[in-house]
């Protein structure tokens, strides 16, 4: 399916199986450039959005703790690159990262420029990149600015290699048919990035309410099992009787 709007179809055990999941997500590393990121063999996941769109908080409800990405009143709080750890402590299966938030008013021009690209080069080429989770305020829908992030990524979600899950944020504040126009909107924009081969999937969400946040775990934890590496196959050596017949002596 290209573009999901319903849940998953897994229903309440597999909800909490991915909630217990999303839970044991902790603080790995900070870097302070995308350039500084480790390099690790995990499916790595972006986590983006303007500033002040609810992606700490929406870490931080995935993960069920309080404080484990920093959340913030003021915008522009995450200026560094919090990297996370999700799955069992021995076996980790996937790395969530809070990326910095576009778009912050404040910030001097020629920043914003270089952060821009810095993040356009990081969605195009970082390897290990299986999947952006990008917040939009369902309140005001995609802006220019989200429309040039996902315009950095679409090559790569358009062939399937980069899976897309967009959160509409603080749903709370809007009510059921403001919703309902905030979830229409989005999905015409996506429509432009949706193929047969493209995996993207949208929820209203509401940390505040809980709401989409079962749906959001699940899809997570779908895409970091489902991005797992198997250990190589080794053929066991050839008998004898595989060698090609011989001819007639
Ligand atoms: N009503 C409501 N408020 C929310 C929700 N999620 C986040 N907020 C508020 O929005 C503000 C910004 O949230 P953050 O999670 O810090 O936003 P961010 O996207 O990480 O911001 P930067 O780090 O600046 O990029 C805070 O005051 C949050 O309490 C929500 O679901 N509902
Ligand atoms: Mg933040």
């Amino acid at each position: 399916m290209s573009l999901t709007t319903t849940p998953p179809p897994g229903g309440a055990d597999a909800t909490r199986a991915a909630l217990a999941w999303t839970h044991t997500a902790r603080f790995l590393t900070t870097a302070s450039r995308l350039d500084q990121l480790p390099a690790h063999e995990l499916p790595e996941i972006a986590f983006v959005g303007r500033s002040n769109a609810g992606k700490s908080t929406a870490i931080n409800t995935l993960a069920q703790q309080r404080q484990l990405a920093f959340a913030s009143k003021t915008p522009g709080r995450t200026q560094h690159i919090n990297l996370f750890e999700v799955g069992p402590r021995e076996t980790p299966q996937a790395l969530w990262a809070d990326l910095p938030g576009y778009g912050y008013a404040a910030v001097a021009r020629a920043s914003k420029l270089r952060w821009q690209e810095v993040m356009a080069d990081y969605l195009r080429v970082r390897r290990n990149l299986a999947g952006v989770v990008q917040m939009v305020d369902s309140r005001h829908g995609f802006t220019d600015l989200d429309r040039q992030l996902l315009s950095f990524v679409a090559p790569r979600v358009v062939n399937g290699e980069v899976k897309l899950l967009v959160l509409l944020t603080k749903a709370d504040k809007l009510n059921r048919k403001e919703q309902a126009e905030s979830l229409r909107r989005a999905q015409a924009v996506l429509g432009e990035v949706s193929t047969e081969e493209s995996d993207i999937g949208i929820t209203l969400f509401s940390a505040l309410k809980r709401q989409g946040v079962g749906d959001a775990a699940e899809i997570l934890q779908q895409w970091a099992l489902g991005a797992m590496v198997l250990p190589d196959f080794t053929p066991p050596p050839a008998e004898p009787d595989d060698e090609p017949a011989a001819g007639p002596a």
